[in-house]
């Protein structure tokens, strides 16, 4: 923290900040670092500081040798690898020796040919009969109601439209899978490249956002941590990064308290090799612990640890009263020498000046962050920016623990934790601070200075690593042999404590298995939040590596390679003005470069490059390192830059991912989708209505407010394939299906209560193209939930929700969308609240509460309609035409509709049906009136009801 740091102390590990570390590494620029030339000779006069070569080219790998000794920690060159005399002649040897046949890291599977081939015919077909029904529609108008046969047409030309988009590109959906024995092969164990047995993973940085201690409990935060801690990963290669936009001292201390736990609970998850490595995950799991654990101590040990645990929880709760209790003594004590200063200098004390009430760490220091716990106030306070290194980076070396003395024997298990670093990025009046986009802006800097990780992984604070190998499963596509031109690797966001029959589709598994694994087979799949692991390299804006262009320059041995290879657009003198005025954090960007890509016996060495992302020890940080750090977190920093807007997190969406992902995939860049068997992070989502509309309320937002930016996919390079192009498109577009849906729901009740219908008389033609296309849904469906590897009761939830969410929370993300385009209103970023998974009685309590929401409108509305517009056609029926065929046929698309806001009805009547009457009769109200005035303009028409609203029966994507 940069308040702690004048002291030169670290509060997290109490020792002295080391100045003058540098020494050290000055070695590596002196020239014992001896970076191989492509020839394998060097030529000294790379040793220049001239940054430019001849042709006006900046040279990469000069820039990158001559500031070795200034990039983070933990990533600099193993000069032992290439210290000594013989080293360029080992490395040559086991070039050539390189014939041996590759082993692939990472293996693409295709989907089953008797799944996919019936599966594309479906969607041909589907298409071809689309067109034949739409052009006959709209060649054969119903006279006797235009408005009806308008109404839907517009709709069912709209419906078709955005069914192609989202069909399309699950043409091609493929899985992949990883061989982690072969990744260890490569980069774990010793090698003529790789002699000393030292990992040569390359590094890599996680991020933990959280932005308010009330809706995000400090205790599922510290249990991320933790089992982010006790990843099974090289720890000298793994730092953590808490961002905290509330600045509160309760995540702080919550933070300091995990790392504390963290010493006992890291060894013993590795001494008996638990999972998940969340402590609270683990403890509440619900089979037989002792399962598959040889070690006789191991129930001795669980015992331990849980006692320790339920202790670190009670300490946890106990916080924010403590921090109160402790911030209210120190107040008063303040005001007491206040008063007693005022005595002694002889000034009226009733014009004592207004003390600022402040909140105080424990060690008598005002905390820099916003300062009030318990108010609402965290997200907005406006604070200074805090940076604590909580654990220091660790030694290179596996340090063992010991028996005596200890809660538990740790004599042969690896004690080292990984760094771990608290941020709280400054905050001011009068800065747009980018929601989460900005929080990640920042940790991407400060994290470039103090650790330099080649890869970064995303997690929100709620969402835990539940398996401990899911870095080395994204490692394995990263590092495999064509893998430098993938930017990210998203995994699938799995959620835990949903309803069994998951009423709201949380589990989203139509998207996460479905969309996201067909495109996959195309470009990558969108990035979508938490669980994403990046290529460093790759947020920094730059295009992906040519292989060809930089094999050919390597070749060609005069042409040294030069960033202008890596990009084009970019000149040495430009850094600034792209990524701020940090010399550090210019510095770090070729190093991140290099450190990331594909290693070992690929064409990599070609290049001139060492095999691997060979690292030394981590030396201790330093104040002047630590002090840059913190000025990169400062707010002024983005003024006048490219973060946000080309670089780094991209904002002006609330769905920072969805764009951020774009630009990537626009320069070039491919991405990965990584679905582990045991699934890789877990996290909670909103099961309450409210909660969920709400969170789909800033999803669709989003998605307007990129259609209406310059991200929109139809201004997208040619560099984004055209299947990728689409599901952009799609992305975009989704929400704006809202207006044409609300309107479609109406029509099976309108057409009951007027008795037309959308066509004149049922053709045979009708009837058949709608048969087919009926048919074609249905084949689809059932085709896509193999290859997707899901239920069927999953699509259909998600059906469900399609209509229930498309009808409510899209419609009103298309009005707060267009009101931001037109009138400039800015949209808010809502946090969704996560339950602390305490009341272990009724996890599902959630479920059941009913929070009043406009946005319940458009639905409720829908529904009334539709059943007063039975009721009426029933009674007129009954007692009137008595054509029941023709009832029979607009009651089974009234009910079609209402069969899919069941859950959303089921919702509202909440667990005792304690739904406010107010709804009932309000909804009761503008249905009857709704009917009414419908029955006054079209008086007693009665039609042919044959097949009403039957155009619905087809257009649900
Ligand atoms: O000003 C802010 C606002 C949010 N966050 C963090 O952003 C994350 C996501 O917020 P949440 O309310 O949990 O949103 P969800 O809808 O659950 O999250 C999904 O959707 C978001 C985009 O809307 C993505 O950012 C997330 O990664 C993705 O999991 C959380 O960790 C927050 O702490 C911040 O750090 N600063
Ligand atoms: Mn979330």
């Amino acid at each position: 923290m940069d308040a702690q740091k004048d002291k030169g102390l670290c509060p997290g590990c109490k020792e002295p900040y080391k100045v003058g570390d540098y020494d050290d590494e000055i070695e590596y620029s002196n020239g014992t670092l001896k970076l191989p030339a492509p020839n394998g000779k060097r030529d000294p006069n790379n040793m220049s500081m001239m940054k430019r070569n001849q042709g006006g080219d900046f040279d990469h790998n000069r820039w990158l040798f001559e500031t070795s000794g200034t990039y983070g920690y933990g990533n600099a060159f193993r000069d032992d690898m290439y210290g000594g005399d013989d080293g360029d002649e080992r490395l040559q040897g086991d070039i050539e020796n390189n014939d041996k046949p590759w082993k692939p890291i990472s293996r693409k599977i295709p989907i089953d040919s008797a799944i996919l081939s019936p599966y594309r015919l479906l969607v041909f077909v589907r298409l071809v009969v689309l067109g034949f029904f739409l052009h006959w529609r709209i060649t054969n108008p119903n006279d006797d109601a235009i408005w009806l046969w308008t109404m839907s047409i517009v709709c069912e030309v709209w419906f078709a439209f955005s069914w192609i988009l989202d069909q399309i590109p699950k043409i091609c959906p493929v899985n992949r899978t990883t061989d982690l024995e072969v990744l260890r092969e490569k980069f774990d164990l010793p090698s003529p490249l790789n002699p000393t047995g030292r990992s040569d993973l390359p590094g890599i940085d996680l991020f933990v956002s959280t932005a308010d201690p009330e809706k995000e409990p400090p205790l599922t935060t510290a249990n991320t941590i933790l089992s982010i801690l006790a990843v099974d990963y090289p720890v000298e290669k793994v730092a953590c990064y808490t961002s905290d936009d509330g600045g509160a001292l309760l995540t702080f201390e919550a933070m300091a308290e995990a790392a504390s736990f963290a010493d006992l609970w890291v060894p013993f998850c590795r001494k008996h090799n638990i999972e998940p490595r969340n402590p609270d995950a683990y403890f509440n799991l619900k089979i037989d612990p002792t399962k598959n654990k040889s070690r006789s101590d191991f129930v001795k040990d669980r015992r331990r640890v849980r006692r320790e645990y339920d202790e670190f929880k009670v300490r946890i709760n106990g916080l924010p009263d403590s921090i109160r209790r402790r911030s209210e003594a120190f107040n008063a004590r303040e005001e007491m020498k206040m008063l007693k200063h005022l005595r002694e200098t002889g000034a009226d004390p009733m014009e004592k000046p207004k003390i600022q009430k402040a909140t105080w760490m424990a060690d008598g220091t005002h905390w820099p962050g916003t300062w009030a716990v318990g108010t609402s106030e965290h997200s907005k306070g406006d604070h200074a920016g805090i940076l604590q290194v909580m654990l220091k980076p660790p030694s290179h070396d596996p340090l063992i623990g010991n028996g005596e003395d200890k809660l538990i024997d740790f004599t042969d298990v690896d004690i080292r934790l990984p760094m771990l670093v608290y941020v709280s990025r400054e905050k001011r009046p009068g800065y747009d601070h980018n929601k989460k986009a900005g929080a990640m802006n920042a940790l991407v800097r400060a994290s470039a200075i103090l650790s330099n990780g080649a890869f970064i992984l995303n997690l929100d604070c709620d969402h835990y690593i539940n398996n401990c190998k899911a870095i080395r499963e994204g490692m394995c596509f990263m590092m495999d042999r064509g893998g430098e031109d993938i930017c990210y690797i998203q995994f699938p966001q799995r959620f835990e404590g949903i309803d069994p029959s998951d009423r709201y589709a949380n589990h989203n598994t139509v998207f996460f298995d479905g969309n996201m694994r067909a495109l996959d087979g195309v470009q990558g799949p969108v990035y979508v939040g938490t669980g994403c692991m990046f290529r460093r390299f790759a947020l920094y804006a730059f295009p992906p590596p040519n292989p060809d262009k930089l094999t050919q320059a390597k070749e060609n041995e005069t042409q040294p390679l030069t960033t202008s290879d890596l990009d084009p657009d970019l000149d040495v003198n430009l850094l600034p003005k792209r990524f701020g005025n940090s010399t550090m954090l210019a510095e770090s960007i070729p190093v991140c470069e290099f450190q990331g890509r594909p290693i070992a016996d690929h064409p990599a060495i070609k290049f001139g490059r060492p095999p691997g992302a060979l690292r030394a020890p981590r030396e201790p940080l330093d104040a002047v390192t630590v002090a840059e750090a913190v000025s990169v977190i400062s707010c002024w920093y983005e003024d006048k830059t490219e973060w946000g807007e080309r670089v780094g997190w991209i904002y002006g969406s609330v769905t920072e991912d969805v764009v951020t992902g774009f630009r990537m995939h626009n320069r070039g860049w491919r991405s990965v989708y990584c679905i582990t068997k045991r699934d890789a992070f877990r996290g909670s989502a909103p099961i309450n209505l409210t909660d969920r509309l709400h969170q789909v309320l800033r999803w669709a937002t989003g998605s307007v407010e990129i259609f209406f930016s310059r991200n929109n996919a139809l201004l997208a390079t040619r560099k984004l394939k055209f299947l990728q192009r689409l599901a952009y498109l799609n992305v975009g577009i989704y929400p704006f299906t809202s207006f044409f849906l609300i309107v479609y729901c109406f029509l099976p009740a309108l057409s009951l209560i007027s008795g037309q219908f959308i066509v004149k008389q049922l053709n045979l033609f009708f009837l058949i193209y709608l048969m087919i296309i009926t048919f074609c849904l249905i084949g689809l469906a059932l085709l896509e939930v193999r290859w997707a590897q899901i239920s069927l009761e999953d699509w259909w939830r998600n059906e469900q929700f399609w209509l229930i969410s498309g009808t409510s929370s899209h419609f009103a993300a298309c009005i707060q969308g267009l009101l931001k385009v037109i009138a400039g209103i800015e949209i808010s970023f809502t946090l969704t609240a996560k339950s602390a998974g305490e009341d272990e009685d009724d996890i599902y309590a959630d479920l059941y509460i009913v929070k009043w929401t406009s946005l319940m409108i458009p639905p409720i509305v829908i529904a009334m309609v539709n059943i007063i517009a039975l009721m009426i056609a029933f009674a007129r029926t009954l007692f009137g035409t008595g054509q029941w065929n023709m009832f029979i046929g607009g009651a089974f698309f009234a009910f079609w509709v209402l069969a899919h806001l069941y859950p959303f009805l089921k919702g509202l009547m909440g667990r005792r049906r304690k739904t406010p009457t107010i709804v009932f009769v309000w909804a009761g109200l503008i249905a009857i009136i709704i009917s009414l005035l419908w029955l006054a303009i079209n008086p007693g028409a009665l039609g042919n009801l044959g097949a009403s609203g039957t155009g619905a029966g087809f257009v649900f994507p």
